[in-house]
């Protein structure tokens, strides 16, 4: 199923953040969306999940399983690595596969830890990893990569690939070489 963004408008009150802005996705494309800090990247990406309701234009095609890397971890502090993960996956996949997950994102020895207790890169690793255990169709990242280092980033890219076959993946990134790793197609959000 294809994404399709149409005519989307956003105003927040101090005039519009998203004007008319058309994006299709099609089923299975990874799509990178730069541009300026404040143009409404995380915006656009709140209004596909239906976390934010546009003014005028419409979003179709949202698959029912979807992953959300959000810009902040928006993990729960007390509760482990494999706790966090289980949240959002309830009991469809067993806790081996889950602990499988973790150990494929170098997390094997902090698995059952507070994740407040882990490191930031070690902890957008766990935000990764509860977005794909869940099995989404259509993949939101937000700056999903903040904080690795460049084999940590690399490799956690070959995760989500491995994990994701036939998805789509919208990504928000400021980093060319980050879009360049995820591969698909590079657009400026203040050129749609
Ligand atoms: N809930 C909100 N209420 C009011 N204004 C908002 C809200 N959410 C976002 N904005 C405004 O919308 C504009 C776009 O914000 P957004 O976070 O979408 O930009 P962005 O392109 O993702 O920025 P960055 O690259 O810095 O993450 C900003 O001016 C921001 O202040």
């Amino acid at each position: 199923m294809d994404l399709v963004i149409s005519h989307v408008y956003k105003d927040f009150g101090r005039g519009p953040v998203l004007r008319d802005v058309s994006l299709t996705v099609r089923q299975g494309e990874t799509v990178c969306l730069m541009g300026p800090s404040g143009l409404g990247k995380t915006t656009l990406l709140r209004c596909v999940a239906g976390l934010e309701r546009p003014e005028s234009g419409s979003v179709t095609g949202v698959p029912e399983r979807l992953g959300y890397v959000f810009q902040e971890d928006r993990l729960c502090g007390a509760f482990s690595a494999v706790a966090n993960v289980r949240l959002a996956t309830g009991r469809t996949l067993p806790e081996p596969e889950i602990l499988r997950h973790l150990e494929e994102l170098g997390l094997a020895g902090s698995a059952r830890r507070p994740v407040s207790q882990l490191s930031g890169g070690m902890r957008r690793r766990v935000a990764i990893a509860r977005a794909v255990c869940a099995g989404p169709q259509l993949l939101l990242l937000d700056e999903a990569f903040k904080g690795l280092d460049d084999q940590c980033r690399r490799d956690t890219v070959a995760y989500i690939r491995r994990h994701t076959p036939g998805a789509s993946l919208l990504c928000v990134t400021h980093d060319p070489e980050e879009a360049a790793l995820l591969g698909g197609r590079c657009l400026d959000l203040s050129t749609l």
